[in-house]
């Protein structure tokens, strides 16, 4: 999990730090569980995966015949969970040991520590978790049912005018929806600023996403070397990306807080924050607070496109690849809702079947394979294993959505897993899938917005369009790859989509 741009620095870290290594690496008498076998000092380095982990933690899983794997990179002891019985016993029942997150020094250097899904467990976290919660709870989320409507209309909108392009179309769509509800701004689908500036941000947070990538993760001393010092490039890189990040957070904010103070308040989520900031008449609060607001608009900003546009991938992908489940849909929206209006949230509950499909798709290809690392912050024991304090901890959704006791013939892509004969939802496999979306105190608490976006939007371009694969010159069937590109959030790789027009009215928005 080191990356090159640290390279240059090993002979000189290692010199520095292996005394210190050697401590962190003696030999536990404890029984730590099964894991490959490291080399001294350096541990696993060369083990550990690069791309799509959660299928190399699987065989381990598979190879040590055990849930619950470990291994050790640099006197870090890493932990991977594979199984939903190991994720629900420590992440959900010993919550209070598994909350904290892994200190990255690479975060604090580019500014990216304001990303409060990152933030160790404590009351400045809760902070932001609570805000948060006052405004995408699941009976507050239908404020935004009208932007997103609106949203996904002008996604048809523009997958009818260029349906080439609807990679760029989704993204935009996610992430116009997202920036209006927070900051109260209609961004345009060319070029616009502020989208830039997240993709630009997310590029940079990609980098050193996970733990270990940076030795500097490692050895957080590091940092206080000087950036001209020979292999401190990372220092340098971080210096250069950090006015990036400072202007995603800040920009958008400052904007906002203008119009505030000038008395022309913007209808925004973003406005309702500011206005607990001046809860007495013009008395501003606290600076903390404010920190937490800019903290929870700009990571909200950053986490709620990055991952629904690739939701939304994946599910135009499995479009292509199971036509059946996708005529399967349509039947049901013409039955249900006919053709002469486009769906709406509230038709949910008529349209089992597109439900149904949201929820395979987060299962059939989870874009957090491995979700998010938390740390466990005290000495523990599952299963006779010893669990050090400090210990990085991934629960592997991908292995748990495709346990096949669970979800038989896990890699084929059917909705009807989650139906009755009679074609009724089975409520109680509901939350099998929640670890698409991470685990006790830290699961993702936007969820009950990804899901309504997830889910208009699914059943407004099955509505509107039928999606099939595009032919070649030749004219032969051009296959998507079905690969996934390997990151924080994990995306399909780029394919073509052909987008046929099946609904008029769809056109007369
Ligand atoms: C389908 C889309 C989404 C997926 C699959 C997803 C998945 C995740 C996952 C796996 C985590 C890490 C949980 C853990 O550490 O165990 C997470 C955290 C988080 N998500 Fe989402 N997410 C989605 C959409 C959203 C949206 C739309 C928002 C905002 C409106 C959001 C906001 C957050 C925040 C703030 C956290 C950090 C929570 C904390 O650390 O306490 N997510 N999400």
């Amino acid at each position: 999990m080191t990356s090159e741009t640290s390279l240059p620095l090993i002979p000189l870290a290692v010199g520095v730090v292996c005394l210190l290594v050697a401590v962190l690496n003696r030999p536990d008498r404890r029984r730590l569980p099964p894991g490959p076998k490291g080399l001294p000092i350096l541990g696993n380095i060369f083990d550990a995966p690069k791309e799509h982990e959660w299928r190399t933690f699987q065989e381990w899983g598979r190879i040590y015949d055990s849930d619950v794997v470990h291994f050790q990179i640099l006197g870090t002891h890493y932990m991977i969970l594979n199984s939903a019985k190991a994720t629900t016993e420590l992440f959900e029942k010993r919550s209070n040991l598994y909350s904290d997150k892994p200190e990255a020094a690479m975060l604090h250097l580019t500014g990216w520590d304001r990303n409060w899904g990152l933030m160790k467990y404590g009351d400045f976290w809760r902070a932001h978790r609570k805000i948060f919660h006052q405004h995408f709870r699941s009976n507050v989320v239908s404020a935004y049912h009208q932007r997103t409507e609106n949203a996904v209309h002008q996604l048809l909108r523009l997958l009818y005018a260029e349906p080439e392009c609807f990679i760029e179309h989704i993204h935009f769509m996610t992430a116009y929806n997202i920036i209006g509800i927070v900051y109260g701004v209609d961004i345009n689908s060319e070029g616009d600023p502020t989208l830039a500036i997240v993709e630009e941000a997310l590029d940079i947070l990609r980098n050193f996403g996970n733990p270990g990538v940076y030795l500097v993760d490692s050895f957080p001393l590091l940092r206080f070397i000087p950036s001209w010092f020979p292999g401190a490039k990372f220092k340098r890189d971080a210096e250069a990306w950090k006015p990036v990040v400072d202007k995603m957070y800040m920009q958008p904010y400052s904007d906002l807080k203008t119009a505030y103070e000038k008395g022309v308040p913007r209808p925004c989520l973003g406005t309702k924050m500011l206005a607990e900031l001046y809860k007495d008449g013009a008395n501003f609060q606290s600076e903390i607070l404010e920190q937490v607001i800019i903290n929870t608009t700009g990571t909200v900003n950053a986490a709620a496109s990055d991952t629904s546009r690739s939701v939304l991938l994946v599910f135009i992908l499995a479009m292509l690849l199971y036509p059946e489940v996708q005529l399967a849909a349509q039947t049901e929206l013409d039955q249900v809702i006919g053709t002469d209006r486009l769906p709406v949230i509230e038709d949910e509950e008529s349209l089992p079947y597109i439900t149904a499909l949201v929820r395979e798709t987060l299962r059939w290809r989870p874009v957090l394979p491995i979700g998010n690392a938390h740390k466990s912050s005290a000495d523990d024991e599952y299963e006779g294993y010893h669990i050090p304090a400090g210990t990085v901890i991934f629960g592997n959704a991908r292995a748990i959505l495709h346990d096949d006791k669970q979800f038989p013939n896990p890699d084929a892509f059917d909705p009807n897993r989650f139906l009755d004969s009679n074609g009724r939802l089975l409520e109680h496999l509901a939350n099998t899938i929640s670890s698409a979306f991470g685990f006790g105190r830290r699961m993702c608490p936007g969820r009950y917005f990804a899901l309504d976006v997830i889910w208009l939007t699914a059943a407004n371009v099955l509505a509107a369009f039928t999606i099939e694969k595009p032919f070649d010159e030749m004219g032969n069937v051009v296959e998507p790859s079905g690969e996934f590109i390997s990151g924080l959030v994990s995306h399909p790789a780029p394919f073509k989509a052909v987008f046929k027009p099946r609904s008029t009215i769809a056109f007369a928005l």
